[in-house]
């Protein structure tokens, strides 16, 4: 059976009443790039900081390795590597001096430095005052250290907030071999969901404290559900030979568009179109963007009706309140 990296069960912290986390149930399996979502103020750095044994839960159980944290708490965050918010450096000192000090206190050999500035790309610039590194250069330095005690898992907490483009992209590269080159399971939270499309395998929505949606990144896609379009000479005459067919499509800008189709279908309905003498100049499949889904499951200018449809789609249980924050 794969070993769950992170469980936690009905984790709940309240600031002055109010839930911040509400009962979260997270599962992350071992090997996994697991997407921690949500809008800002969702809770997700309040859930990581009590991942890591930095504030109390005011209820439930956090389990690290199966373990719970309160029994054997520094044993157990001796296997965790993390980077919470902006990482702090002595700017006058250069990399491989920022993270001697850390290295003693973590008591790993002086080759570990090489290794994980190699890891995260620093190597050329390691000698080098940080003063004058990007943000993301800072960032991967960040992870660096946050690597160099060999942990089984990383928890980033918004590593790629405030880095443009190309920072986002090295940070993203980085995390995507973690799994595979060094057996690593990773959490990493953000706001974007196009940022965690392209690299998690999982994903956890949070929303006011509390789990929308918990699954494969597959599963997500998959359940964003997809479209065929048709682009066709006539439209209206193409309807007619759809039905015939036994589908019904809608029509949308003088194309026939589909759902749950199968490939069957499609195959059997082009060709009696081509035999109607029809000119098809394009089929096309559209997925709903996973940034419509997130924004209708945290609930930004959709219908009651939308999210009720999606929320049935998803198997996601419905937040209290889910509409009234909008997503970042
Ligand atoms: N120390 C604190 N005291 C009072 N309220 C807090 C404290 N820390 C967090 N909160 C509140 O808890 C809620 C969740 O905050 P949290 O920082 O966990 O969200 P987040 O998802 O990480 O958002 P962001 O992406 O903005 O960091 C927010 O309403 C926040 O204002």
């Amino acid at each position: 059976m794969t070993q769950m990296m992170i469980e936690t069960r009905n984790l709940t912290k309240k600031y002055r009443g109010t839930r911040a986390v509400d009962a979260l149930n997270l599962a992350i399996p071992q090997g996994e790039i697991y997407g921690f979502l949500g809008p800002n103020g969702a809770g997700k750095t309040t859930t990581i900081r009590m991942l890591l044994g930095l504030i109390k839960p005011d209820s439930g159980i956090v389990q690290l390795f199966g373990q719970d944290l309160k029994r054997d708490r520094i044993k157990i965050l001796r296997r965790v590597g993390s980077l919470v918010e902006y990482p702090s450096y002595y700017g006058h000192l250069n990399a491989v001096e920022n993270l001697e000090t850390l290295r003693h206190i973590l008591n790993v050999p002086r080759s570990r430095i090489d290794e994980v500035l190699g890891t995260v790309g620093l190597t050329k610039d390691a000698k080098r005052a940080v003063k004058g590194y990007s943000l993301g250069m800072k960032q991967r330095l960040g992870i660096a250290a946050a690597l160099l005690g060999s942990p089984e898992l990383l928890i980033l907490d918004e590593p790629t907030n405030g880095l443009d483009p190309s920072g986002i992209l090295e940070i993203r590269e980085l995390i995507k071999k973690m799994p595979k080159e060094q057996g690593i399971t990773v959490l990493v939270s953000s706001h974007l969901l196009s940022e965690i499309e392209q690299m998690a395998s999982s994903v956890g929505i949070v929303n006011q404290g509390r789990m929308i949606f918990q699954d494969s990144m597959p599963n997500l896609q998959r359940k964003a559900g997809s479209e065929i379009h048709i682009a066709l000479s006539d439209a209206e005459a193409g309807m007619i030979t759809a039905r015939e067919q036994g589908c019904f499509p809608r029509l949308d800008q003088g194309k026939l568009v589909f759902k749950g189709i199968d490939n069957g279908q499609i195959a059997r309905l082009v060709s009696a179109l081509v035999d109607a003498r029809h000119s098809i100049y394009r089929v096309e499949e559209r997925r709903k963007s996973l940034e419509d889904l997130f924004l209708t499951m945290t609930g930004s200018g959709t219908s009651e009706a939308e999210v009720s449809e999606l929320q049935a789609a998803t198997g996601a249980p419905r937040a209290a309140g889910l509409r009234k924050e909008a997503a970042q």
